[in-house]
């Protein structure tokens, strides 16, 4: 699913009306219709509404779903607060359609007005602004946003197309806005919703269909996109009856340290679920009986350094990949100077894509010069920490999303950045964000899993880009199964390993 800029929004809605017989005051009802079904649906009898709205379009959709609410025989009542008396069109026509119904369902708010008593059955609905905003809220409209904010322990919020004061495509980051629960937008994906800093202003968010035009839709082009089904079907290969191991790849996982072959394990148990055809774990010696016993389908190679691996290099022959297909480093490999000079030589003789992560991105980290050597559409796998020890610090959202498309584009690198949506951003200039996992996934030991995913998908011939795409979304997904089998609190690394299986099977199922 797309992501679109706030002029984006504002030309599919003006490109619909100039396509379609439909006008803007009815794309406004139809917005409001769902508003109004989703409302009903998830709070339903029992609740009464109130619905605080502006004076621009957002107020409006906020007008029209008090009244379509009130038609459902539900208790609404918009509070509209007079800012302003510039009033738009539509907003216009849909205070005058509420006024011509129940009394009293239409209450102006004054600066000098006390903020309404609300009944205890009371569902909040944001609509002062939404896409329009186009300065810090001030008076009035900072006052009630404050008041609402400060009861959102009382009430539930729910913001409409965007929390009140937010910036679609900006950083909000100190920035006064309402606090929602819920936010019920429109048709496409915003920048805001899957940004950090916005979590807790954004809620859980709904994206509902209003009717714009396929057209614009489909042609347009944008920076960012969400990883849907749609997306994982196109990329998704299922496996060929006369097809044998040998057509699936050979990695090489290079990873574990004294007191961390732990890592080296799930990232190996992650690879073999992925589905590669042969998989070598590269430990140091420490980790040979280990792996030998917990992942018996893995060969394994043993490095005679001592505590840490410090000649993996010389597993790849000297003139390139030799048999492996794909080499993943990192997951508990320590950073000691022998194991980041043997990272040095294993850059200087491997030339396709390697997965990153870990250790061997902090390694980069404190090596910036390396980085110029990471093979071309390497896949690298930061949380925001080891992004941070490579590319610097950022003062906000936005500007650490530009600085990891920038090193992407400048590196020709996939990388992508670790949270609730992860970022990933191409070496074109794209930035996918995922939608699958949650914060049961947040447990040690579940990016080494990843690791493995990675490892595993590249290995079978999938392209980098298909290959982040496809993993950081399984990976997700078998953390949500996961989850739902057995809790969040619960869930672990291994437990994501072993709901893989059946996140393949969602996907290959649905095909
Ligand atoms: N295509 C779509 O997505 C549709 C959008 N609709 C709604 O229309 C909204 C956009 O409407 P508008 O463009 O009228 O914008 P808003 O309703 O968000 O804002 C109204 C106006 O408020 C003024 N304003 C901005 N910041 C302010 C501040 N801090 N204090 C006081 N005034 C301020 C601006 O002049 C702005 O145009 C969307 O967010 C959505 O809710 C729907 O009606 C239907 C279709
Ligand atoms: N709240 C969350 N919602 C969704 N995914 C999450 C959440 N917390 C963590 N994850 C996922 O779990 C993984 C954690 O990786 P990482 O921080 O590298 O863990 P570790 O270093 O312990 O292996 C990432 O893929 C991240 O996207
Ligand atoms: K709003």
């Amino acid at each position: 699913m797309k992501i679109f800029t706030a002029d984006q929004v504002r030309a599919a809605d003006a490109y619909t009306i100039e396509h379609t017989p439909i006008t803007s005051l009815r794309l406004m009802e139809k917005a409001a219709t769902q508003c109004t079904q989703w409302l009903i649906g998830r709070y339903g009898a029992g609740h009464s509404f109130h619905i605080f709205c502006g004076a621009g379009n957002n107020g409006g959709d906020g007008l029209a779903t008090t009244r379509l609410l009130q038609q459902h025989g539900f208790e609404a009542k918009a509070y509209l607060l007079h800012y302003t008396d510039k009033f738009s069109a539509d907003n216009r026509a849909n205070q005058a359609a509420l006024r011509g119904g129940e009394a009293a369902s239409l209450i102006m708010l004054q600066p000098e007005d006390a903020f309404p008593e609300l009944p205890t059955n009371a569902i909040i609905v944001d609509a002062l602004f939404g896409t329009g905003i186009s300065r810090p809220l001030e008076g009035l409209v900072a006052q009630t946003v404050q008041h609402i904010n400060a009861l959102q322990d009382q009430y539930p919020i729910i913001a409409i197309d965007l929390p009140s004061g937010l910036k679609a495509d900006e950083s909000s980051k100190d920035l006064l806005t309402v606090e929602a629960r819920h936010t019920l937008s429109f048709e496409v994906y915003k920048l805001a919703f899957v940004l950090p800093e916005n979590a807790a202003r954004v809620g859980e968010v709904h994206i509902l269909p209003i009717g714009l035009h396929r057209d614009y839709l489909t042609q347009t082009p944008t920076r960012y996109q969400v990883v849907d089904m749609e997306m994982i079907h196109r990329i998704y290969k299922p496996r060929l009856p006369f097809s044998h191991k040998g057509t699936y790849g050979h990695a090489l996982l290079i990873a574990g340290s004294y007191g961390k072959i732990g890592a080296a394990v799930l990232s190996a148990q992650a690879c073999l679920h992925a589905g590669v055809g042969l998989l070598t774990v590269y430990v140091p010696e420490c980790g040979y009986n280990i792996i030998q016993s917990t992942v018996p389908p893995a060969m394994c190679l043993v490095d005679d350094g001592g505590q840490q691996s410090v000649q993996f290099h010389e597993a790849v022959t000297a003139d390139g990949q030799g048999k492996y297909k794909t080499v993943a480093i990192g997951p508990g490999l320590g950073t000691s100077g022998d194991t980041a000079k043997a990272f040095e030589k294993l850059l200087q003789r491997y030339h396709d894509p390697m997965v990153i992560d870990a250790d061997a991105l902090n390694i980069l980290g404190a090596e910036r010069y390396l980085l110029e050597q990471v093979p071309k559409h390497s896949l690298l796998t930061p949380h925001p920490k080891e992004f941070e020890r490579m590319f610097g610090p950022s003062g906000n959202d936005v500007e650490r999303l530009e600085k990891l498309s920038a090193a992407a584009q400048q590196y020709s690198l996939y990388i992508l950045l670790k949270g609730r949506y992860t970022a990933i951003a191409t070496p074109e200039g794209q930035v996918y964000f995922n939608n699958t996992g949650n914060a049961g996934m947040a447990t040690g030991g579940s990016g080494d899993v990843l690791t493995g995913l990675l490892a595993g998908i590249l290995a079978q011939g999938y392209s980098p880009e298909h290959t982040m795409i496809l993993g950081v979304w399984l990976h997700g997904l078998a953390g949500d199964l996961g989850a739902a089998a057995m809790s969040q609190e619960a869930l672990t690394a291994s437990g994501i390993v072993r709901f893989i299986g059946p996140a393949y099977l969602e996907i290959a199922g649905a095909k």
